[in-house]
């Protein structure tokens, strides 16, 4: 299957006719080729978006939230076949895939309803006769750039709260995932959004078509989900034309454990916290902190359940665990790992790879005794491997817990509520899971703090993103 760019509500083929492949990770076989995107392409977009978005910026909230919601309902009554798509170029899962589509649909629903919650202010000055009235209006072209971890809800928490600002997008997917972002951008089309409104460049030259994206003036807003050191990157960009930027960057979540927690419980917070997608998340627990006096039980318990899990195909039944998205993420965690043991750790739990796979498989692994200062827990590991290191003083837990660049998540566990709120109110994180290792909810605010980002996705937050306010000062004498 070939695809094009997409812009006007259909595809075309890129500037100069070009096109790469999209793999199975899982098999490395190719399962697409789509259109290799040039700065010609970026500027095309641009240029549609333009002219869709006076219109569409008037039209009625109500309308806009009616485009939103048929694309929440068209997108539930597609799970299948979406699923099917995010499974073959992502290798999550078919179940994991399911799951994802549901959460990126909710953000549809939830902007839906946020669409029409408009607001606004009107006062009277302090001194007196002056009126102000305050108002909202959409930032204007949006950027949105986005990771190949969740194709799909990576790009539906930015579009959903542009589409309901009033914003035209123009999405640029990771080259990994470029398929979902082209049957998002179908399905909004046909959910009723205007030709321009949703633009997509497939492309192996981010940096020339964001940057073109972000040269040009009529370009208002950028939107990204990435690592740190891209997103750095994009702001210097985006500082060269006072470009709004919003920016969801890496992390290196901390998972605590007291010794007054239920380590059952823990253990199955664990288990999400760092094996949902295989390990590859922004909010994954990067290291464990459990306390000494339940170290023991919470090794055995995690590595048992560890030891249980099904690497494999996306597509094969029993999978719980898909492959990693390239071979270079491979090896990037497998030099963590020896990096770990060669300076201490030991491997205490793992589970078997599928033997003989060409795929990019990588064993759900369980580290114990890691030293303090080991770059796996420092550097996000993006896989599913697992340190665990053991603490009794608090006030060193908590200088380790926020000694890192990054600032997203934080998990604690602890029987003590009181205790638990606490300590989260000293970490230094954007979101904390207490006795919970699922973070994620469309209608709360999702993003982090340091290095991790700037602004928040979801909730009424993530609608702020996407609007300037206006303040009339009217005379009144
Ligand atoms: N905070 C969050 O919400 C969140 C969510 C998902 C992933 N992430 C982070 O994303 C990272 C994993 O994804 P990745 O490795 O694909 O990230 P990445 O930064 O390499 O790529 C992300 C996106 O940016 C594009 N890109 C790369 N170089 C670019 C450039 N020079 N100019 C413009 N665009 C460019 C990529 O093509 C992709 O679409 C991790 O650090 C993870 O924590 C953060
Ligand atoms: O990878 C980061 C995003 C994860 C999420 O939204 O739950």
């Amino acid at each position: 299957m070939h695809h094009g760019v997409y812009r006007g509500a259909a595809e075309h083929p890129a500037a100069g006719g070009g096109e790469f492949a999209v793999t199975d990770p899982g098999t490395g076989e190719v399962v697409g080729f789509v259109a290799d995107g040039q700065p010609e392409d970026a500027v095309a977009a641009v240029e549609a978006a333009a002219a869709a978005f006076p219109a569409w910026a008037a039209t009625a909230p109500r309308q806009r939230s009616e485009v939103l919601r048929r694309a929440f309902d068209l997108m539930t009554a597609e799970t299948d076949e979406l699923a099917r798509i995010i499974s073959l170029e992502n290798g999550k899962p078919l179940a994991d895939s399911r799951g994802e589509v549901a959460y990126a649909a909710e953000f549809f629903r939830w902007f839906s309803e946020e669409a029409v919650r408009s607001d606004g202010d009107f006062a009277e000055a302090p001194a007196g006769g002056t009126r102000a009235i305050v108002t909202t209006r959409p930032v204007g072209i949006a950027a949105l750039v986005a990771p190949w971890n969740f194709p799909a809800a990576m790009f539906t928490r930015k579009i959903a709260p542009a589409l309901a600002a009033g914003c035209p997008v123009l999405l640029k997917p990771a080259s990994e995932t470029p398929l979902t972002a082209l049957a998002l951008a179908d399905l909004l089309t046909r959910a009723g959004a205007p030709a321009g409104v949703v633009n997509v460049v497939t492309t192996l030259k981010a940096g020339s078509v964001v940057g073109t994206w972000l040269a040009d003036d009529r370009v208002r807003k950028v939107s990204f989900t990435g690592s740190t050191a891209v997103g750095r990157r994009l702001l210097a960009q985006a500082a060269e034309n006072v470009v709004n930027a919003s920016m969801e960057l890496g992390g290196n979540a901390p998972f605590v454990v007291n010794r007054d927690a239920d380590v059952e419980q823990a253990v199955i917070g664990a288990m999400q916290a760092k094996f949902r997608n295989g390990g590859q998340v922004c909010t994954a627990a990067n290291r464990f902190y459990v306390h000494a006096d339940v170290a023991e039980e919470f090794v055995r318990r995690f590595g048992a359940r560890i030891e249980a899990q099904k690497v494999g195909h996306a597509f094969a039944d029993d999978t719980t665990i898909g492959p990693m998205i390239t071979s270079k993420a491979v090896a990037s965690i497998a030099k963590l790992v020896d990096d770990a043991v060669a300076a201490g750790a030991k491997i205490s739990h793992q589970a078997p790879v599928p033997r003989g796979s060409v795929g990019n498989y990588f064993p759900p692994t369980l580290l114990v005794d890691v030293p303090s200062d080991a770059s796996i827990l420092r550097e996000e590991i993006f896989g599913p491997v697992a340190p665990v290191v053991t603490w009794t003083d608090e006030d060193e837990l908590v200088r380790l817990v926020n000694g890192t660049e990054y600032g997203l998540a934080s998990y604690v566990y602890s029987g003590d509520l009181k205790w638990a709120i606490k300590f989260a109110e000293k970490t230094e994180a954007g979101i904390v899971g207490v006795n919970r290792g699922l973070v994620s909810d469309p209608a709360f605010p999702f993003g982090g703090v340091k290095q991790s980002g700037l602004g928040r996705e979801g909730a009424r937050a993530g609608l702020r993103e996407f609007q300037e306010t206006q303040y009339f000062s009217v005379d009144w004498s």
